[in-house]
């Protein structure tokens, strides 16, 4: 199976599946520290909200590992965990993995049970995760009828995750399941997840996929050609606002306007309990340089300004359903909420 991350203990290195250059070149990063993992993290080298929270665990122990032989071995730790937190604010897992971390040494005294105590939460946060995508697979597959085409945005899979994936995680299971016709992804500019990682994981995988300009789905579920729109989470608000990549709003509202189901699949660590209401998440907005690359430009041209916001905000009343490891809720219906409280 596809994974982004290899951590190698003997070496004290965190390997990174370097995304910026697939499909066309596949290069692994050689991680060494935390602020290492950190910048692959802020420059896209690994992405995806699992993936990221993931890297951050791995993270952590480089951390430790660090500042063991200190005697202020603690606060050298929480000052890196707070940088390595602070490098992308969209997706929750990121400072939800940090969180795991510090709890992972809060009541340890010697430097060398801490190291012990980390190693052991990242792997149980990485092995987690890839039981919660198969999870997500499994019960999400099955809200789709047989001979279903879904759409689907950005990159969700295992480039994404701890492999198998979220949104791409129900689209595996329902192919394994021979209830999927094919899959159409939008290339999700401008940084082209979809182009450049979805389309390439499918056909990796042998899924039939199409590739279509990010303008163009609208038109396709008017034209009757989507039965489904399934995308992952960066974070999900406890009323089931969803912030997700930049578009997936607009489908939102093509795929209630064509009456077709609108599916969010993330793993449980994508909720954040402390929010009330998507308006209050934190939006990303990336370089200019990201969009003008298509023309060829390293940056605007003269007196034109450019917004770059790299997520926006779906509301609930627009989520058909949400899929997690635990469960199956609908927003839009307002039905099996207590998923996405505190204590679910
Ligand atoms: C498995 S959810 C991945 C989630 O993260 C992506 O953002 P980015 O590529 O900028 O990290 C996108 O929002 C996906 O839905």
């Amino acid at each position: 199976m596809l994974k982004p991350l290899l951590w190698k203990p003997e070496e004290g290195v965190l390997e990174v599946l370097d995304q910026r250059l697939l499909p066309a070149e596949t290069r692994w990063l050689r991680c060494d520290s935390a602020s290492a993992v950190a910048e692959a993290i802020a420059g896209m080298a690994v992405r995806g909200a699992p993936a990221i929270g993931i890297a951050a665990a791995w993270g952590a122990v480089l951390a430790i590992r660090s500042v063991a032989g200190q005697e202020d071995w603690r606060q050298g730790f929480d000052r890196q965990m707070a940088a390595l937190g602070a490098v992308r604010p969209t997706a929750v897992n990121l400072g939800w993995a940090i969180n795991r971390m510090r709890e992972s040494v809060a009541g340890v005294e010697r430097a060398e049970d801490a190291v012990s105590a980390c190693e052991a939460e990242a792997a149980r946060i990485e092995a987690a995760d890839l039981a919660a995508n198969r999870r997500i697979g499994e019960l999400g597959s099955r809200l789709l009828p047989d001979g279903v085409t879904v759409l689907t945005h950005c990159n969700t899979g295992a480039l994404a995750t701890g492999g198998h994936g979220t949104a791409l995680g129900i689209i595996r299971s329902a192919w394994e399941r021979g209830a999927l016709k094919g899959v159409i992804a939008t290339e999700t500019r401008p940084w082209l997840q979809g182009a450049r990682l979805t389309s390439w994981e499918l056909a990796e995988d042998g899924i039939p996929v199409s590739l279509i300009v990010d303008s163009a789905a609208a038109a396709l579920m008017a034209a009757g050609r989507v039965d489904a729109v399934i995308i992952g989470a960066d974070r999900i608000s406890r009323q089931g606002d969803v912030a997700n990549k930049i578009g997936s709003y607009g489908l939102a509202v093509a795929a209630r306007a064509h009456d077709i189901p609108f599916i969010v699949a993330a793993p449980s660590s994508t909720i954040d309990p402390r929010l009330a209401r998507g308006d209050d998440i934190e939006i990303e907005h990336r370089e200019a340089s990201e969009i003008w690359a298509a023309a060829g430009l390293s940056r605007a041209p003269k007196g034109v300004e450019t917004l770059n916001p790299a997520f926006d905000i779906t509301p609930a009343g627009l989520v058909s359903a949400i899929v997690t490891e635990k469960g199956i809720c609908s927003p839009a219906e307002g039905q099996g909420m207590e998923l996405l409280q505190p204590s679910a």
